[in-house]
């Protein structure tokens, strides 16, 4: 059995979820882990200077059970896939006589996290302008919902820090401009993971 794991992080808003899911639709044996799902209880986020809740913030998340997550899914893909009710397809290939499994994680600041970084086959990085960003995430209702002033005051400025330290200890990063077409985007990354999925069915890796 085989295994690649695509890292989809990016900017809030910039369409992380949108692609991932699309991705996990098209591609057999794939599985979804977002880092969304492993936030703190809200009265275990510090709070800053200014008042605001410090959630753009690696210790705003359970990085560890993120991690058992993962490393369930590396020790038994197949059981992982499985225990999420998702039923085993062979990849299009009529003789393929094997099956690559595939973990999509998305998330803000998964490359931030070195010991996850480290695991990715593939690093995807969405980014959308300031201003798209921002009208996004007004539309959007977070639990809890961003009190005022929180985007400039604190999503902001914590994107560009995130961004500038994850710049500094990640290479092979693949920008995607998150102001394209839903169906470009997904074309464009798709056809690329069915490759690398094409070339572990043809090697030994
Ligand atoms: N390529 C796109 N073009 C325009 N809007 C998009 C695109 N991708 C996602 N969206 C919209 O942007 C918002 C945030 O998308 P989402 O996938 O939840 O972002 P993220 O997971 O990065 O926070 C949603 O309203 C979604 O419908
Ligand atoms: O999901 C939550 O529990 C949650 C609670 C408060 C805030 N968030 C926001 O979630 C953002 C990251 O998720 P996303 O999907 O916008 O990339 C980050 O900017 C946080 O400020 C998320």
């Amino acid at each position: 059995m085989k295994r690649l794991i695509i890292g989809i992080g990016g900017i809030t808003n910039g369409g992380k979820s949108t692609l991932a899911k699309s991705l996990h639709e098209h591609i057999p044996n794939s599985c979804i882990v977002a880092q969304d799902a492993f936030f703190k209880d809200d009265s275990l986020v510090a709070v800053d200077s200014n008042g605001f809740k410090q959630y753009d913030d690696l210790d705003a998340l359970r990085m560890d059970r993120m991690m058992s997550e993962i490393r369930a899914w590396q020790r038994n893909p197949e059981s992982f896939f499985a225990s999420r009710g998702l039923k085993p397809q062979f990849h299009k290939i009529p003789e393929a006589q094997d099956e690559v499994y595939v973990l999509i994680i998305e998330g803000f600041l998964i490359f931030n996290y070195r010991p996850l970084n480290e695991l990715m086959n593939k690093r995807y990085f969405l980014t959308i302008p300031y201003d798209v960003c921002k009208k996004r995430r007004c539309l959007r209702v977070y639990t809890p919902p961003d009190p005022p002033g929180y985007f400039d005051g604190y999503v902001w400025p914590m994107f560009l820090k995130n961004q500038k330290e994850m710049e500094e200890i990640v290479t092979d990063l693949v920008y995607l401009d998150g102001m394209r077409v839903r169906e470009d985007l997904f074309s464009a990354v798709y056809e690329e993971v069915t490759l690398e999925i094409q070339r572990r069915l043809d090697t030994n890796c």
